[in-house]
């Protein structure tokens, strides 16, 4: 089976554990449910895509593993007769259609194309059919992902089902790194800068895969696998009405807006949490904390907030829920490892509202670290956040950093160790998710004046500068004050410098 040759033979460890447990899922639905009573949702979109391949694989697998219990020998090949239902719009991309039908052909689909909304059209398929159960290509990033796991009963007040989500622990990274080592045909839109595709009134390319030629300054957009960071697969939905391509700002996939610069530099913001209660009785001083803001600074980051929380997994759990929503990327550290008090993990884990679970691959490089001591289930420090957790592997690494959504774990102790976890976060900026920004421009002035008299200029600078950070602070009562202006332009940081500089009396500004 060509399929389950290609990723088994790969070399991508990650792909093949995703798969691995993919194809699992599949088996176990076949097995509880039988051929007529599944169908398969497919609508030619990349995620889809990857499931009706998951689907021939497992189909396959589980054929053979009958054939052989059953009848004493494999089969080479089997047919795919899983109902496969597709839900057609008038608003659908006219390459989705001619994918869709067009692999059904390819793959001999028996296609069921329902006219209706999703609702009506799955009480009608349920009255026609036996149907138990519907596998979904959902992604725990989906916004419809929200409360499901891979075997999800339907909502209450629609009919019926169990949907069956085989990927739903698949990053976006997963999903083109199935697509392209299997090298099977996904809809041509992907090549032209389409990340997600809903309806043709709501998507557009992502703007992240924008390039102008430099020789003739025509715009064009790079495949979808390109896409640096798959929290912004979203970034090209919900936009196509009010805004063309090249607007300056563009949503991400929690749906804030986010400020995007000429060069498509999004303005990210982190927030740092450290977890300790020797932090808060003043026994140890944190110093990771301030290097961390120095270095997210200088990668053009904005910090918008440093906390120190307790040992306690409701403490971590209740900051993380906080701040995951509100900054594009959480850094975590302290209490990582099999101590009563190592309570980070468990609580990132019930920020997200989902229960921790032994992770094989984490738990092997756990084996090479402290030997076979390590059992799965004895091991507290393999039991990583269920359907959320990445594994960010580095050849400098001993242990791969763990990164659930938008939140990374570090587990350094001191400035030492946080110097190479970060450079190696920074080398694997794909998947770490911690891109390098336009960096921030800079200028520190000295006033020798008094607050008072300072006051007033610096309020009228911050009405004609309000693109600029503009910060004051004193090292003593008696020295200067020192104004920090910031900003992402440097014209507009030095303007600011001279516009202060007027509104001074000379020789006050330094
Ligand atoms: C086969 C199938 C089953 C679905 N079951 C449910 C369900 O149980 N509950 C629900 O709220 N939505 C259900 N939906 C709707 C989806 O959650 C979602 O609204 C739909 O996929 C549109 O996603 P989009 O807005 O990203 O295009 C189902 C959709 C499909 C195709
Ligand atoms: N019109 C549809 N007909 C059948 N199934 C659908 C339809 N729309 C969504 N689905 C099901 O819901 C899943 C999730 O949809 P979603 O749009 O997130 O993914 P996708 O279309 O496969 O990929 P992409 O994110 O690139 O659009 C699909 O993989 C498919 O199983
Ligand atoms: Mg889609």
């Amino acid at each position: 089976m060509e399929i389950d040759k290609a990723i088994t033979q790969s070399d991508d460890e990650r792909l093949k554990t995703k798969y691995k447990n993919a194809i699992f899922v599949i088996r176990r639905a076949l097995a509880l449910y039988s051929i007529e009573e599944v169908a398969f949702s497919f609508n030619g979109g990349k995620d889809s895509t990857v499931l009706l391949h998951l689907l021939r694989a497992g189909h396959y697998l589980h054929q053979k593993g009958e054939s052989h219990t059953n009848q004493g020998g494999p089969i080479d090949h089997v047919e795919f007769p899983m109902r496969t239902i597709y839900f057609e719009t008038a608003s659908t991309f006219t390459e989705i259609n001619s994918f869709t039908y067009e692999t059904a052909s390819t793959y001999g689909l028996q296609m069921d194309i329902i006219r209706l909304d999703f609702k009506s059209g799955l009480e009608a398929l349920l009255k026609a059919n036996p149907v138990k159960a519907i596998f979904l290509g959902v992604r725990i990033g989906d916004p419809t992902a929200v409360g499901q796991e891979q075997f999800s009963p339907s909502s209450p007040g629609w009919p019926p089902f169990m949907r069956v989500n085989p990927i739903l622990d698949w990053s976006y990274r997963d999903v083109w790194a199935f697509l392209l080592t299997s090298k099977v045909q996904y809809c041509s839109l992907y090549d032209q800068g389409y990340t997600s595709i809903g309806s043709i009134h709501d998507t557009v390319p992502n703007d992240l895969l924008c390039t102008r030629n430099t020789k003739d300054g025509k715009i064009s957009f790079k495949p979808a696998y390109l896409l640096p960071d798959g929290r912004l697969e979203r970034a090209g939905r919900a936009r196509k009405s009010s805004a063309p391509a090249s607007a300056k700002s563009t949503a991400v996939s929690n749906g804030d807006a986010k400020a995007v610069d000429i060069n498509h530099n999004i303005l990210f913001t982190a927030s740092v949490i450290a977890v300790g209660d020797e932090f808060l009785s003043g026994t140890v001083e944190d110093k990771l904390g301030a290097s961390l803001c120095k270095k997210l600074h200088t990668l053009g980051w904005a910090v918008s907030q440093i906390s120190i929380v307790r040992n306690d997994i409701d403490s971590v759990a209740e900051e993380v829920e906080r701040r995951k929503g509100t900054s594009d990327m959480v850094f975590i550290y302290g209490a990582v490892g099999p101590l009563h008090s190592d309570v980070t993990v468990a609580g990132v884990a019930k920020a997200f509202g989902v229960r921790t679970a032994p992770d094989e691959e984490f738990e092997e490089y756990l084996r090479h670290l402290i030997g076979e001591k390590c059992s799965g289930d004895r091991n507290e420090m393999a039991q990583l956040p269920e359907g959320i957790t990445e594994l960010l592997h580095h050849e400098k690494l001993l242990m791969p950093l763990i990164k659930c959504l938008n939140v990374i774990v570090l587990s350094a102790t001191n400035i030492a160790e946080l110097d190479v976890q970060w450079n190696c976060l920074i080398e694997l900026k794909r998947s770490s998710g911690l891109l390098v920004s336009e960096p921030f421009a800079s200028k520190r002035l000295m006033l020798t004046v008094s607050d008072v008299k300072a006051a007033q200029p610096l309020s009228k600078l911050r009405l004609e500068f309000p693109d600029l950070y503009i910060g004051c602070y004193r090292e003593s009562r008696d020295g200067p004050l020192i104004v920090s202006l910031q900003g992402k332009d440097q014209a507009r940081t030095e303007a600011a410098a001279e516009a202060l500089r007027k509104k001074l009396e000379s020789g006050v500004l330094h």
